[in-house]
């Protein structure tokens, strides 16, 4: 069977690194966003290492139209779907008070309902082709023990667990696994620009807003993209087979259960 997974928000950050990493695995990989010379840069890294495993495909994942879309032009293109991992999400800082309509709806729109469209695509590709697969949701450390001004992102977050687990029971008889991994603080574009708000917000520096995040991280250190990716890549291979609606915590020891 060909490998073929479908990854959102592949543009940059994690998403990128995981691209990357199931290429290097043998995979074919749709590298999917919402803005696609991010995505042609990425695929062109990809396809000249593995000549044609690389497809990008525009697609905002709050829209269940253009997530359907997607997967479909992903079959067309490379006869097959195998794995799909909702990883696109944003993450607004939000102290309580400060919460507000617009940003619970844009949130929630990209990080609950853009998983729930992803899962729903994959199951309609795996049930045309006539088999099982994998969907793999990001989570994060965030969506396992609450954080001080997250309340909206943590909620996402927490959601996309419980999704993991109802939709791991539901969809087993299919022969499909949905598991999630939840990275502690990784160094993306995302936790710069997070670091910078917290910063500015306390009247001092991203570095400073960043010191925030990074303590009480056992390792001492924050994570690599690749360092999520390969944890992903366990996931996304035969490896993972008995193994379902489980959260697998890359977060280098920030939180215990
Ligand atoms: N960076 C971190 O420390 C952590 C990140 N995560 C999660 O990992 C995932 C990836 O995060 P990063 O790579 O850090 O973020 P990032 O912001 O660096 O990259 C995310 C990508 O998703 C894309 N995206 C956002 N909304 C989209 C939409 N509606 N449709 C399609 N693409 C969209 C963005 O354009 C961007 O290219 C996210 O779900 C995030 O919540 C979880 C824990 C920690
Ligand atoms: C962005 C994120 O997931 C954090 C801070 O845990």
């Amino acid at each position: 069977m060909t490998k073929v997974a479908f990854v959102t928000g592949a543009g940059q950050g994690i998403g990128e690194a995981i691209v990357k990493r199931l290429a290097d695995d043998g995979f074919k990989v749709a590298v999917v966003g919402r803005t696609l010379s991010k995505l042609e840069r990425v695929i062109e890294e990809i396809n000249a290492v593995h000549p044609g495993a690389a497809l990008a495909i525009a697609a905002d994942v709050a829209k269940r139209d253009e997530v359907f879309a997607g997967v479909n032009q992903t079959v067309e293109h490379f006869g097959d779907l195998t794995v799909l991992i909702n990883n696109a999400g944003v993450a607004p800082t939000t102290p309580i008070m400060e919460v507000d309509e617009a940003t619970i709806d844009w949130t929630f729109d990209i990080n609950i309902n853009g998983v729930i469209w992803g899962t729903q695509a994959a199951v309609n590709a795996f049930k045309q082709l006539n088999h099982g697969g994998k969907i793999i949701n990001a989570t994060s450390q965030a969506g396992v023990e609450g954080n001080p001004n997250l309340t909206v992102y943590g909620a996402s977050k927490f959601a996309i667990r419980g999704i993991t687990q109802t939709t791991a029971k539901e969809l087993a008889p299919l022969g499909i696994t949905v598991n999630a991994f939840a990275p502690g603080i990784v160094k993306t574009p995302m936790m710069f620009d997070i670091a910078h708000e917290v910063g500015q917000n306390a009247g001092e520096s991203d570095e400073w807003g960043m010191a925030q995040f990074s303590e009480g991280i056992a390792l001492g250190r924050l994570s690599e993209p690749e360092e999520v990716a390969s944890g992903v890549a366990f996931l996304a291979g035969a490896d993972s087979n008995y193994m379902t609606g489980q959260t697998l915590v890359t977060d280098g020891g920030m939180v215990f259960h």
